[in-house]
């Protein structure tokens, strides 16, 4: 069984029965008190265990006259039912005192065990509880597997759990520790379920007592009964003592494994039944559930109701927000003939893959989907399409990074068609630069035959995908049928705003523009300076991000945007004037918030990367050296920041400013350049513990990152990579 399938299979039981298992959580924890409470009471008394139960008789019924019944609980406690009284009550086994009346269970344990063990429900209340035992056995056991999964098998249970999201985390964290008592609750029970249904019968114990040989007195000192003799207090539960001195009557004991009948005249044992197993197996089911006689294991039996609830509510957490693009293969590796493998960074790649696989499926072919990290071989592989997007500079998008060192350790065991198809930006110097490096790299494998040569898709367009569809349904001599929806993005919850301002930069070649839009302080409640809008034009399906500045005073947004000429969001924002109403999205970005602890701070942006410095001006305190660097073509490009820089300035919030134009009477110089004049000040400051903020342009970020990094480490022996790590440089760059 796979990881999803088991995946699948603990989160639906536990929805199925999350009422029932909330219901019996809160009644098991609070009824975990029950074995604590009476231990309180202590009316154990030591050693008394070891003494014989013709002395434990002898004891109480010296002091308490003719005796019915003794008791002994799994607290250890000796209850007694004398003739004289008219409930039982406890007494010390070394004097036979009374030490005093025996617990009533408080009105709330009696409620809390009606509901647990059967809802109020009667009948049909124990059937649907005892099925949740069953269906907790289960979620447990599947938890139990994914937990190995993840932290990659038993050897590696406890260490530690990579970090994700709160409740994803303590959910593992919790369970690592708790699913021992989850499953041992959920075995209990079942076992107690299957008992009480009469799945497991108990049998009745059947005492064989030869009535015809029974004799009866005179009378023998119950100090001379051998069997009394031998069996101490710790091994007994119950005696009931004959009510009469008939032959007929005797004793009957029920001890820890077994039930004795025993003449009452001469102690002689006249039947003698052990428990059967499932009997056994009933009391140890039964102590095990319920924690009876055992604080400690009450406690944890409380601790795991409690766990149970916040398992509960994580999951609830997590299903909520699952990823709804994962993977789901019907089949095997294996035992598919067509594989797709996936470079997505974002997910939109991943997106046309899943409608292929789901076209491909229902023209009833076997289809594996997958990341191009995870290729490895496949035995029946006659088809492979590779669908990839490109990151960065021309690079391979995050689950694709490791795919050509795959590619050549690994080799299929049969030849096979192959097709690769690229998703890119035309925007982008290098367009699908990663899919045409997959496809020349395919080109080398001896046993991969292309099917057609590479495609490309433009921003997600729709129309480009399925012309390479009905191309390779030509290929295969099939109609692939893709559903609309499945290529669509999931719709998402927008938030409107109203453009207030928009400013054109007064160099009309940088084709940039500063947009302010207002919404409501509640909207920006969550939201700072470095987080993003996310737009998706009307009409279209694909989504793009900017990151912003916040000013929660006036409650607005201000994004610095620059016109592509394929653009279709820069064009439709560059469209907008004062008073329009737009609909978006606000992403939290952490990573890239300024740093209010750092003693200084040093912003690099370059064009329209300023945008999210403008709003983290404000955050800064007057303690803080804060610096800025930004590049553009001219001065006229800076006249669209100019302002609010210089109210920074004056008020203490911004201490430097450094600028670097590409295009100013003849001279060439970018933000790198006056990055790399001032190596040694940065570099001092990164050793005092400043930050280091980037943001615009993919390729400014290298050049800057290695003229850093070249300094650094020829001067303190420090890299970029390590000060990312330690999050005293800071990326956000596109
Ligand atoms: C930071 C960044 C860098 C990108 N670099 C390139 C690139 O160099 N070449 C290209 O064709 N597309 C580039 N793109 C565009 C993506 O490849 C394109 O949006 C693709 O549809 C994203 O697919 P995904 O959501 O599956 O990752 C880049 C996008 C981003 C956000």
């Amino acid at each position: 069984m796979s990881s999803s399938l088991w995946r699948a299979a603990h989160l639906w039981l536990a929805i199925i029965s999350s009422v029932f298992l909330l219901i019996a959580s809160v009644t098991g924890a609070i009824l975990s008190f029950e074995p604590i409470y009476q231990k309180a009471h202590n009316y154990h008394i030591d050693n008394a265990d070891d003494l014989s139960i013709s002395d434990v008789i002898d004891n109480i019924s010296s002091v308490q006259g003719e005796v019915l019944n003794i008791t002994r609980d799994k607290n250890g406690f000796v209850a007694v039912q004398s003739i004289t009284s008219d409930t039982p009550f406890y007494v010390n086994p070394f004097s036979g005192e009374k030490i005093g009346d025996v617990i009533r269970t408080p009105e709330i344990f009696e409620f809390c065990r009606t509901l647990h063990r059967s809802l109020l429900l009667g009948q049909t209340g124990r059937f649907l509880i005892g099925l949740t035992s069953v269906v907790l056995l289960f979620i447990a056991l599947s938890g139990f597997f994914l937990i190995l999964k993840k932290q990659g098998g038993l050897s590696q249970y406890f260490s530690k759990v990579v970090k994700n999201d709160f409740y994803k985390d303590y959910h593992t964290r919790l369970s690592r520790w708790l699913i021992l008592s989850v499953i041992v609750l959920g075995i209990s029970g079942t076992y107690l379920f299957l008992e009480r249904f009469n799945v497991v019968l108990v049998p009745t114990l059947d005492h064989q007592v030869n009535e015809t040989a029974l004799t009866d007195g005179p009378a023998e000192p119950i100090a001379t009964f051998t069997t009394f003799n031998t069996i101490l207090l710790g091994d007994l539960r119950e005696i009931n003592f004959p009510f009469a001195d008939f032959p007929d009557e005797y004793y009957e004991l029920k001890l820890r494994d077994k039930e004795l009948l025993v003449n009452q005249f001469n102690g002689e044992v006249l039947s003698e039944v052990s428990y059967p197993i499932v009997q056994l197996i009933y009391q140890i089911s039964f102590n095990l559930h319920t924690g009876e006689g055992t604080t400690i294991w009450a406690a944890i039996l409380g601790l795991t109701g409690i766990g149970t609830l916040f398992f509960i509510y994580s999951g609830f957490k997590i299903f909520l927000k699952r990823d709804r693009s994962k993977i789901v293969n019907p089949f095997s590796k294996d035992d598919c003939s067509m594989v797709i493998l996936v470079g997505s960074e974002q997910g939109s790649t991943m997106r046309f893959a899943k409608a292929l696989q789901a076209g491909l499926l229902k023209s009833k072919a076997k289809v594996y989907l997958t990341s191009l990290n995870n290729y490895e071989a496949y035995q029946s592989i006659e088809h492979l399409f590779i669908l990839t997007s490109t990151y960065g500079v021309g690079e391979a998008p995050a689950s694709a990074d490791k795919f050509f060192q795959k590619l050549a350790d690994k080799r299929q065991p049969r030849s096979y068609g192959y097709s690769v198809l690229g998703f890119g930006s035309k925007a982008y110097p290098d367009f699908c630069q990663y899919a045409i490096e997959v496809d020349l790299k395919m080109q080398q494998v001896a046993e991969a035959k292309p099917l057609l040569p590479l495609y490309k898709v433009n921003e997600e367009s729709k129309p480009e995908f399925m012309t390479w569809l009905g191309a390779i349904g030509q290929v295969l001599h099939q109609k692939i049928t893709i559903n609309d929806k499945d290529l669509a993005a999931a719709k998402k919850k927008q938030l409107s705003f109203k453009v207030s301002q928009k400013q054109d930069s007064q160099n009309n070649a940088d084709q940039t523009f500063y947009l302010e839009l207002k919404t409501s302080k509640k909207t920006l409640k969550d939201y700072r300076s470095g987080d993003l809008l996310e737009i998706t034009p009307p009409d279209e399906t694909r989504e793009r991000l900017y990151s912003m500045s916040v000013d929660h005073e006036k409650s607005t947004i201000g994004l610095s945007i620059r016109k592509h000429e394929a653009g279709i969001c820069s064009t439709f924002l560059g469209d907008q004037i004062s008073g329009n109403k737009l609909y978006g999205r606000l992403k939290s970005n952490p990573e890239f918030h300024f740093p209010k602890e750092a003693p200084g701070v040093i912003l690099i942006a370059n064009g329209t990367g300023i945008a999210p410095y403008l709003g983290m001006l404000a955050e800064s305190s007057l303690s803080q050296h804060v610096s800025l660097f930004w590049g553009g073509q001219n001065k006229a490009s800076y006249q669209l920041y100019e302002s609010r820089i210089n109210e920074a300035l004056a008020n203490g919030k911004l201490n430097r400013v450094y600028t670097a134009f590409s295009r100013e009477n003849g001279t060439k110089e970018y933000v790198q350049d006056a990055i790399a004049k001032e190596l040694d000040n940065i570099t001092t400051a990164l050793n005092q513990g400043y930050v280091v903020m980037i943001c615009g342009g993919l390729n400014m970020q290298k050049a800057v990152e290695n003229k850093l990094d070249a300094h650094l480490k020829s001067s303190s022996g420090i890299s970029v990579e390590t000060l990312k790590t330690r999050n005293q440089i800071k990326a956000d760059c596109y």
